[in-house]
């Protein structure tokens, strides 16, 4: 580790996260002082499309990192294929991940999770006919025996199981659900099934935490509460890896942004610097993708003046095909 990385407590201060991000050169691929995940040569295709094209990919420890880009860039299959979801094409082909120094090319979703990296999903309606302290249960699996059932008949479970139950309680607690800890986990708002997601996910003490889209659906009140408990797990020292739509919530939270694109990474830097790049703005834009980018000043004249250009091109050549169609 060099100096520049996390201190046992988190890099709380601001001033050290922007020392350390200062460090990084703000390009795909970019080497860090301490990454916690490197990714190399990950490569999924579905038939002939190839979804995601990863030829490296460092995620610095302690900081959070939002992995955007527009839709079907590649995000979701990147996870899946990261925490042992989804299978690389190249898998034994040079395909190569590491979390905190531990190979992860062949390992299962629950050993990914065992080794400290976990990732949130949206409640599927089997959990969802779960009451939230069950919820919460599930997510200690790898604690309490791999068969919960099996567990049941040793001895010493029903005192693991206590000691996991308050665990649970004090989660409940900090994410304000515990007043609805033997409610169903389907009666929740949209927010409070995002809070219920991240609590049962820290059940396993991750060292990182992977949230896919944790603001979708979320009203306002409860982003900021959601944000704010982002940034206090990045505080106490935990690595965040987030798929995030909304630029404003990319801006406020995020220490180092990196962008894909077409499933490959195309961009990498602090915000303001990654979202003003033009690589970043044609991936959007020439996705035809209408995600603010949440900074007006990146429609820039030079901007508009490309996109009116684009727009009279089509619809000339749709104004010489109507044409041609009538001389027919
Ligand atoms: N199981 C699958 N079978 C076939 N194609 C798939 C499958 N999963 C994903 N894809 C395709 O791979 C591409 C990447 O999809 P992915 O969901 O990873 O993108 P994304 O960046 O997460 O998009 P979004 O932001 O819209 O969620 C898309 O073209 C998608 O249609």
């Amino acid at each position: 580790m060099s100096d520049a990385t996390i201190s046992p407590s988190g890099l709380a201060d601001p001033a050290a996260r922007a020392a350390l991000v200062a460090g990084f050169d703000a390009v795909p691929g970019a080497p860090k002082p301490d990454p916690i995940l490197v990714v190399d040569n990950i490569v999924r295709q579905f038939g002939g499309m190839t979804a995601v094209d990863v030829q490296h990919l460092e995620v610095q420890r302690g900081i959070i990192t939002a992995l955007i880009g527009p839709n079907g860039a590649g995000k979701t299959t990147f996870f899946n294929l990261v925490t042992g979801f989804d299978r690389a094409t190249t898998a034994g082909k040079g395909a190569h991940w590491s979390f905190d120094g531990r190979t992860l090319d062949k390992t299962s979703a629950s050993s990914v999770a065992k080794a400290g990296m976990v990732r949130t999903f949206q409640l599927t309606k089997a959990l969802n006919a779960m009451t939230v302290i069950d919820n919460m249960m599930l997510g200690a699996q790898g604690q309490v025996g791999e068969n919960l059932l099996r567990s049941v008949f040793r001895p010493a479970w029903r005192d693991q199981e206590r000691e996991v139950e308050a665990k649970a309680d004090e989660l409940l607690q900090r994410f304000k659900l515990y007043e609805k800890k033997y409610d169903y986990a389907g009666s929740l708002s949209g927010g409070q099934r995002k809070l219920l997601e991240m609590a049962r996910a820290l059940m396993s003490d991750p060292k990182m935490i992977m949230l896919d889209e944790p603001m979708a659906g979320v009203n306002p009140a409860l982003t900021q509460s959601l944000l704010g408990h982002i940034q206090a797990l990045r505080d106490e020292g935990m690595t965040v890896l987030f798929v995030e739509h909304d630029m404003h919530v990319v801006r406020h939270i995020s220490d180092w942004v990196a962008v894909m694109a077409e499933g490959r990474l195309v961009a990498e830097g602090p915000a303001d610097t990654v979202m003003s790049n033009p690589a970043v703005i044609d991936a959007y834009l020439g996705a035809h993708h209408d995600t603010d980018l949440g900074d007006d000043s990146l429609l820039s004249d030079e901007v508009l003046e490309e996109l009116a250009e684009e727009v009279a091109a089509e619809d000339a050549e749709r104004e010489a095909e109507e044409q041609a169609e009538g001389l027919r």
